[in-house]
């Protein structure tokens, strides 16, 4: 099936194809390791119309050269509002989904912030702060093209999940250039996770910190991300961060 084209189509789609996941098993595991894979989350056909975009100049609010700021070497656009519906429809499904276990985490780390359940209460929410431009986006990669590890905060409003997607096909479109996460534990070293990852493939992880069942109650980790420098090819990912920025 690939993504419709008409509104009510794509919310549908959308709908499905976040619908099919198995959420039980990733709320496992966001809650033990801080990253889950969302398979298939996007067929072939839509990561590549999706990924074909990016060359359409009239959909972004700006693009960004992350080598001109440090962030590493390769550029990526923000969509501007509104976003191209399919995008706007797997933000609300997604968050949908991971509104609880974000909630379950706020609460573990004792922060007094809980997130309304539905996307649009929480936009209001960033939007009356301040907090008004659309942080989607698509990153571009090519040949020796890398993202330092970061972490996606736009201001005071955090929703402490975020999801992306692989829109290119490891070993055919591109090799090396892997999602990586470090997690940094207190009074401890880092560990580092390398999320592998097919076309249409998502991953949900942690934007920033993320609590730990210790022995002495829970803890809390820092997490960020990023991905190795690309070998070969091109690579293409669409972003879906579910705070807004200022
Ligand atoms: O290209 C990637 O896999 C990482 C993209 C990223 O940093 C993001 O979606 O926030
Ligand atoms: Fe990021």
């Amino acid at each position: 099936m690939n993504a419709p084209h008409s509104p009510i189509e794509t919310a549908r789609f959308a709908k499905t194809r976040v619908e099919s996941q198995d959420w039980a098993g990733m709320e496992d595991a966001l809650h033990t390791q801080g990253h889950a894979i969302l398979p298939s989350l996007l067929d072939r056909e839509t990561c590549q119309t999706i990924a074909a975009a990016y060359d359409d100049e009239a959909i972004y609010r700006s693009r960004i050269d992350m080598g001109r700021y440090g962030f590493g070497q390769g550029e990526y656009k923000y969509f501007s509002y509104p976003l191209p519906s399919l995008i706007a429809d797997l933000r609300h499904e997604l968050y949908a989904r991971l509104v609880g276990i974000a909630n379950h985490w706020n609460d573990a780390m004792r922060l007094d912030v809980r997130c309304p359940a539905q996307h649009a209460d929480f936009i209001r929410r960033c939007h009356d702060a301040g907090q008004q431009r659309p942080t989607p986006l698509i990153l571009r990669y090519r040949k020796g093209d890398y993202n330092c590890l970061h972490q996606d905060l736009y201001g005071e409003n955090v929703f402490p999940i975020q999801v992306a997607v692989l829109l290119s096909e490891p070993d055919e479109d591109f090799t090396g250039g892997e999602f990586v996460l470090t997690e940094q534990r207190p009074r401890a070293q880092s560990r580092v996770m390398v999320v592998p990852l097919r076309q249409g493939d998502a991953v949900a992880f942690a934007v920033n910190n993320r609590p730990v069942n210790g022995t002495r109650g829970s803890y809390r980790v820092t997490l960020r991300h990023g991905v190795s420098a690309l070998r070969s090819g091109q690579r293409h990912t669409l972003g879906i961060i579910f705070h807004d920025a200022t």
